[in-house]
């Protein structure tokens, strides 16, 4: 669906897929140490969504004929989340089509979504970056094996 142009908020989140065409990346800063090479490249990473949180999150009571995520606010956690879960279902529709000029924007949708998901929670998303960090370093598979194991008879009921 084409949406109305928005100049309050320049996000580059919102310059992909359906939504348009990509915007060129801007250049990485130069890096002065290791350090603070992570530092600065973890902000990068982040700082794209972090915009686009606190964007969604001035849009929460706003007017909803001038904004989708007060729209989308307005409208609650089932609505929210429905959309959320339409939006990961497109993506993966388009992933198992091997088509991923199409995954670029959905990804970008889900992401989108799953912000407003968190505004809607109240969760910011340093706590998600915070998980993220928590499990660096930690293989999936090394994490599963350490779950601790449930009992035989009740595997056999699962
Ligand atoms: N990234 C997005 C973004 N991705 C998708 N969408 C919108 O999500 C909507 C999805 O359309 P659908 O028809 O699937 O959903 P719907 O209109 O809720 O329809 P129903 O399910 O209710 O029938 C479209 O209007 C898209 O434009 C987004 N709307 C906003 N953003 C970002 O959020 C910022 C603030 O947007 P506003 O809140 O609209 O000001 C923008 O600057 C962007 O950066």
């Amino acid at each position: 669906m084409i949406k109305k142009t928005d100049t309050s908020a320049a996000s580059p989140a919102g310059n992909q897929g359906k939504r348009g065409k990509a915007t060129k990346p801007t250049k990485p800063a130069k890096r002065k140490s290791s350090a603070v090479a992570t530092d600065l490249t973890r902000e990068a990473d982040s700082a794209v969504l972090e915009r686009l949180y606190s964007v969604v999150q001035s849009r929460k009571g706003g007017d909803p004929s001038l904004s989708h995520s007060a729209r989308l606010l307005s409208r609650g956690t089932y609505k929210i989340a429905q959309k959320f879960g339409e939006e990961a279902v497109e993506c993966l529709i388009e992933a198992v089509a091997g088509r991923n000029d199409h995954l670029v924007g959905e990804s970008a949708d889900v992401l989108y979504h799953l912000i407003v998901l968190w505004v809607d929670a109240g969760i910011t998303p340093e706590e998600v970056w915070a998980e993220l960090r928590r499990r660096e370093g930690t293989s999936g598979i090394a994490e599963k094996a350490s779950r601790p194991r449930p009992p035989q008879s009740e595997k056999e009921n699962a």
